[in-house]
């Protein structure tokens, strides 16, 4: 980090009021005071790397320009990883330098983030010998190729078919009309040489369902595609323009029998197909996405919140008191209100994510030895924290650029691109509907089953409290909140299943019962979603390490989150939990109150997220808060202004002008 005394002095006074040891918060966040070093360390390694500095910024390249550079330092970044784990036996530690080198999405994210996972989950022993260590090191790129033009959503209506041919002990992989082509799968493009392909199998024209399997479709030396093979990319997008997404249609083109991922289901040599124990596994990469996304919108929130609360510590504008002088505009509640939801939600992800990850690890465990029971709940859990969160991280990018007023509008602020990579992650691995009708119908499940006074998971154990506790008073505190959110989610679950029991009355099928009820599962889903999320969190920091001056900010922090969302939810809470009008009025001086006492604090907690200048990429967000510098020094390296005169002047405004004297 930059020192404090070239710093902007507004910066230095936030910096000198905080009430808490920043390195304590950051610490605290990322693990540990030795992950934090391994962290600063590794990155550190990356930026002293002078290949990695871009020239001029992105946004002046053209389309092409900017994935050949993406390319370029995705390579390199590769070399530096590989370094690191030569000189210490092990991987990198978790970290976000990625962002500062690419700015964008690498066209490598599918190889590391889908493709090598995938063969790792979904290959036999044999099958990981020989794929893993070629994809590890390099010595293929892949993606994971599922999408299709026709087809996302829906993924048992996928078009891409692999007939078994018991013959030649291959499958032949086609794709026999246009929706069929797969379409979207990031690296595909130009970048790929090889793919899971996720294909309907069929043997001797019968149907066995989707499965996996590795297609190589370029040439590993001329890089072209094999034949057999139609690929290429699908065109610029809102973000990712560095990620390379591309389509991908076969005719004809043959793949070794072995080459199905064979570790749920498999197909013997003559073709006999032996089903899988639980034929969704085949879902799993998606599962394991689906739960480090959570992680990613905890990131997400804290670089737009840090940018946009350094911004606001640096800016004035008019008066608060007209005999003062113009105010930092952070000094405006409602600017606080706009940011502090943005930081606080950090930790609430931050917090949900390991959660998640715990789960997921657990299940994992479970499943090696055969044992599926907590499947469905990581599924459903999986799939409305991922929907929930990503839909609000993308709300609170937008919200932090909105709170950066015009500067907020320039490509340089980095919050626009922000927003778009952010907000691509409501559709992909799952849009946002589609995955929280999954989780409707375990929780419609899990009500069927509290009504038979059945034991219920972890996760959805709080219907049955709620059964009871129905009657029982508001209690204004954050557990009391917390209760209340589970009420919420109970009522709303149980409104749902007596929506589709009154359409069943009606006589109704189930499945149209469901589609008229679906506007509602969605609403349960998501109130299910709020409720784990402030559980998980107050309990977060209820049981924290940290100091009592640290604790008492994280504690503020988690209460803003429940005080925040009972405000925006009001109307829900009067509906279906004991809350009054009154409580409401505590609660929402209770919110101003929190909004003031977390001020002084502000620019500490975004020094806690320890986001590097290099990784924020901000003329707005900067450490030294030379916001105004910034700015000017960003635009001066606008193409345009490498000449005093553009030629345009020469060939279109001057003939004009002249025109119109005439
Ligand atoms: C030490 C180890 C630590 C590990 C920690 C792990 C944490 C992870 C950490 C880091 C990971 C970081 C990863 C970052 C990498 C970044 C990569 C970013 C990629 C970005 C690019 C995007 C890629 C893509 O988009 S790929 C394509 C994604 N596509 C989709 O998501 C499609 C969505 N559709 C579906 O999933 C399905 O079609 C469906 C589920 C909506 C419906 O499926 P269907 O077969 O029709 O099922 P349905 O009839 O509705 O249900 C039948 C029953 O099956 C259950 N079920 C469904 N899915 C699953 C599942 N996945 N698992 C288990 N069970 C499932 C369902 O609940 C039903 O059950 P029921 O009992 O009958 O009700
Ligand atoms: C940036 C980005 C990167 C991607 N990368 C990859 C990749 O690497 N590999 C890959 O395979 N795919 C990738 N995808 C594709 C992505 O997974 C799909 O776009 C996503 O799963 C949504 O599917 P869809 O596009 O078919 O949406 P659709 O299903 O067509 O959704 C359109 C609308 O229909 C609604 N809808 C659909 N079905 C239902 C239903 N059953 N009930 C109610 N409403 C419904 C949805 O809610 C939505 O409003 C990527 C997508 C994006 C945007």
């Amino acid at each position: 980090m930059s020192t404090e005394t070239k710093c902007n002095p507004d910066l230095v006074r936030e910096r000198a009021k905080c009430t808490f040891d920043v390195n304590e918060l950051i610490n605290l966040f990322y693990g540990s005071e030795k992950a934090t070093k391994e962290r600063r360390h590794f990155e550190d390694a990356v930026l002293a790397v002078k290949e990695l500095k871009d020239a001029i910024p992105e946004e002046y390249l053209s389309h092409k320009e900017r994935y050949e550079n993406g390319v370029r330092k995705a390579t390199i970044l590769r070399d530096v990883y590989r370094d690191y784990k030569a000189k210490h036996n092990r991987d990198p530690p978790p970290n976000q330098i990625t962002k500062a080198v690419i700015k964008d999405i690498s066209p490598f994210l599918l190889h590391n983030g889908m493709f090598v996972p995938t063969i790792a989950g979904q290959g036999t022993p044999e099958q990981q010998a020989e794929w893993l260590p070629k994809a590890e090191s390099m010595q293929i790129i892949g993606t994971y190729a599922q999408t299709e033009l026709g087809h996302g959503s829906f993924i048992r209506g996928l078009e891409t078919i692999a007939t078994y041919d018991p013959k030649t002990e291959e499958f032949v992989l086609n794709n026999p009309t246009l929706t069929s082509f797969k379409w979207w799968p990031g690296g595909l493009g130009s970048t790929v040489n090889h793919c899971v392909v996720v294909a309907q199998l069929y043997i001797n024209g019968k149907s066995h369902g989707i499965h996996p399997f590795i297609a190589q479709i370029r040439d590993l030396d001329t890089h072209k595609p094999l034949p057999g093979v139609k690929v290429g990319e699908i065109g610029p997008k809102m973000g990712f323009q560095t990620a390379n997404n591309g389509f991908l249609g076969f005719d004809n083109f043959r793949i070794p029998r072995k080459n199905m991922l064979m570790k749920n289901a498999q197909v013997l040599k003559d073709g006999t197909f032996v089903k899988g124990i639980n034929e969704k596994l085949t879902y799993g990469t998606m599962v394991m996405v689906r739960v480090g996304i959570v992680g990613d919108c905890s990131f997400y929130a804290a670089l737009a919140a840090t940018i946009a609360v350094r911004y606001s510590a640096v800016r004035h504008q008019s008066h608060i008191k007209a005999s003062e002088p113009e105010a930092q505009i952070l000094d405006y509640l409602t600017q606080q209100h706009k940011l502090f939801i943005a930081v606080a939600s950090s930790h609430v992800y931050r917090n949900a994510y390991l959660w998640m990850e715990k789960m997921y690890t657990n299940v994992m465990k479970e499943l090696s030895q055969d044992k599926q029971d907590n499947l469905p709940e990581l599924h459903a859990t999986a799939c409305c924290l991922k929907a929930v969160c990503s839909r609000d991280a993308g709300s609170l990018v937008e919200e932090c650029r909105l709170a950066c007023g015009g500067h907020g509008y320039m490509a340089s602020s980095n919050l626009p691109l922000t927003y778009g990579v952010t907000i691509a992650a409501v559709t992909y691995e799952g849009e946002r509907t589609v995955l929280l009708l999954q989780t409707a119908r375990y929780l419609m499940k899990a009500w069927m089953a509290a009504l038979k006074g059945k034991v219920l998971s972890p996760s959805v154990s709080y219907l049955l409290n709620s059964l009871k506790e129905s009657k029982k008073p508001w209690q204004n505190t954050p557990e009391g909140i917390v209760k209340g959110f589970q009420h919420v989610s109970f009522g709303k679950v149980k409104a749902a299943y007596e929506t589709i029991q009154k359409y069943m009355k009606q006589g109704k099928d189930y499945e149209d019962a469901w589609n008229l009820a679906s506007v509602q599962l969605v609403k349960a889903s998501e109130a299910h979603s709020r409720a784990i999320l402030c559980e998980v969190s107050w309990e977060a920091v209820c049981s924290s390490s940290a100091s009592p001056n640290l604790s008492r900010v994280l504690q503020q922090l988690a209460q803003l989150y429940l005080t925040y969302w009972t405000l925006e939810t009001s109307g829900d809470l009067l509906l279906y939990s004991n809350i009054t009008k009154d409580d409401l009025i505590i609660l929402r001086d209770k919110y101003e109150e929190l909004l003031v006492a977390i001020r002084p604090n502000a620019v500490g907690l975004v020094d806690g997220f320890d986001l590097r200048d290099e990784i924020l990429n901000s003329t707005l967000g900067s450490y030294d808060g030379r916001v105004y510098e910034r700015l000017m020094e960003e635009a001066l390296k606008s193409p345009l202004n490498q000449e005093t005169v553009n030629s345009s002047f020469h060939k279109y405004l001057k003939p004009m002008m002249e025109k119109a004297k005439l």
